[in-house]
């Protein structure tokens, strides 16, 4: 790991390169699409987000780090505000969630998605509008719900038969009604990896329409109408999608039961929200949706059914995670150790790994990565890009084209990792998480710090500390401290 403000850049480990000075120097442009907004390269190959070189925050913060251009965070919201300007944008907190960020989607005008009570945590300790949060989750507990009531969120999704038991007697207790979303599963085969897909019948989320359930939880949630308030139904289809066909047919399913709860129960909601799921580009082969186009699409296909069903067009909501901040960050690295095994690969190896981007491991994710601290030698081969954890499956990028001096000391930098990279991050081998480091204007700040040792060991009790059994530790108390501990 590159400590912060110690670095001293490293001596190439593989300098037997035949004459560089006959070897032409990389000038790859920064492909389109999956790097920052901000993002440039300087005549002497270092990347510069926010209009700060790398190598000067990775001199400052050390490495790994996460590196999130903030323009370009607000540019999305922006974005995406603009082209759903008629409905309710949901920022999905699970793709990335910090106090910072939370009062970025607030300025820019979105609504926030939480899916636990972690979150909501975060939501609350910035202060965020309650009546703009909305919660989701297949097994929310009754404390979280609790929270939920109490906070007096907008919407809750309710996600199965117990739970309308469950948020019918804590907005009962609590004396409120609550306003509720119906999840449901439409049936829809999302093309996507099969671990990120929700739409189909063959999963934990939602109320089956084709089954039945979605009709029987209408019911139910009318019949605790003392508590509960049903404003509408939600699907989400999955996550790294390239096409709005499948967002079509859950919309088609939806507005469908729309009309049957109209023609059963004399009711038309006012709300439909169709989730997230819009793909990003993480390698130049991804070739995601403009925001105008799905948003202009999704309208109109709503517009189309509603009008066939003679209903009054809902409220759309939509609740965009990657789309947002995928590509506004990148993941960067100090390269430690380069290992030729001839005639089958080179590993790089860098100092994260799994523990910040378990993508790789866990759905094949492809990425792409660039040297950014110097301009290399040309690339003639792909090298695997591997963590420092003890596993062999802990690959950061498979087959990236790198230059071909590549050597310990140099930064490298991963596009696209800005959604589902700290969020799921772990302290697999005790390794502390890298921090995610704001840029903008020439300015750069800490907006998740970085863990440390410390941090970590203060989780976990020390055994040469007798703790009394009968003292009752206090969550979040330190049980080596003097008032729990002898
Ligand atoms: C209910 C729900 N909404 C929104 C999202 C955000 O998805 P994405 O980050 O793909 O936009 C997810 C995650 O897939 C989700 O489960
Ligand atoms: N975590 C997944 C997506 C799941 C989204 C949450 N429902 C990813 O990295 O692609």
């Amino acid at each position: 790991m590159r400590q912060a403000r110690r670095h001293e850049a490293g001596r190439g480990e593989m300098s037997e390169i035949d004459s560089p000075a006959v070897v032409p120097l990389e000038e790859k442009p920064l492909e389109e699409n999956l790097w920052p907004a901000t993002a440039r390269l300087d005549a002497d190959g270092v990347l510069r987000i926010g209009g700060i070189r790398v190598n000067e925050l990775a001199a400052e913060f050390g490495t790994p780090a996460f590196v999130l251009d903030e323009a370009d965070f607000r540019a999305r919201c922006a974005a995406w505000r603009r082209a759903f300007a008629e409905c309710d944008v949901y920022y999905a907190g699970k793709a990335f969630l910090c106090r910072t960020i939370a009062r970025w989607v607030d300025e820019g005008g979105l609504n926030l998605d939480v899916c636990t009570g972690g979150e909501l945590a975060v939501a609350r300790s910035v202060g965020f509008p309650a009546d703009r949060l909305l919660f989701h989750g297949n097994n929310k507990s009754v404390a979280e719900l609790r929270a939920a009531v109490g906070y007096g969120v907008g919407r809750i999704v309710v996600d199965s038969f117990a739970e309308i038991t469950r948020l019918a007697a804590v907005a009962a207790e609590a004396g409120v009604r609550q306003r509720v979303l119906i999840r449901v599963t439409p049936g829809v085969e999302a093309h996507t990896h099969h671990y990120v897909s929700t739409g189909q019948e063959d999963q934990k989320f939602g109320f089956s329409l084709a089954g039945g359930s979605a009709a029987e939880a209408v019911e139910r949630v009318l019949a605790a109408a003392g508590s509960l308030e049903l404003v509408g139904l939600h699907a989400h289809i999955g996550s790294q999608i390239f096409d709005t066909a499948g967002f079509g047919l859950a919309a088609h399913r939806l507005v469908g039961l729309l009309a049957r709860i109209r023609d059963t129960h004399d009711l038309e909601l006012p709300e439909l929200d169709l989730g997230g799921g819009l793909g990003i580009a993480y390698t130049g082969e991804d070739a995601p949706l403009e925001v105008t186009d799905v948003a202009e699409r999704l309208t109109a296909v709503v517009g189309k059914e509603c009008a066939a069903a003679g209903l009054t067009v809902p409220r759309l909501a939509v609740e965009p995670g990657r789309a947002i901040v995928g590509s506004t960050t990148v993941t960067l690295y100090e390269v430690g150790t380069v290992k030729e095994l001839p005639g089958l690969r080179t590993f790089v190896s860098v100092d994260g790994g799994m523990s910040d981007n378990i993508r790789t491991a866990l759905y094949d994710a492809r990425y792409t990565a660039r040297l950014v601290s110097r301009t290399g030698l040309a690339t003639t081969h792909v090298v695997t890009i591997v963590g420092r954890h003890c596993e062999s499956g802990d690959v950061v990028a498979h087959d990236v084209p790198l230059p071909d001096d590549v050597r310990p000391g140099d930064l490298l930098a991963i596009p696209a990792s800005g959604a589902y990279h700290r969020s799921m991050a772990s302290n697999y081998n005790h390794v502390a998480r890298p921090p995610v480091i704001a840029v903008r204007d020439g300015a750069a700040r800490i907006i998740v710090r970085r863990e440390t040792e410390d941090d970590l060991l203060r989780l976990d009790v020390d055994p040469g500390v007798k703790v009394d059994p009968g003292v009752k530790v206090e969550p979040g108390a330190d049980p080596a401290s003097p008032e729990v501990a002898r």
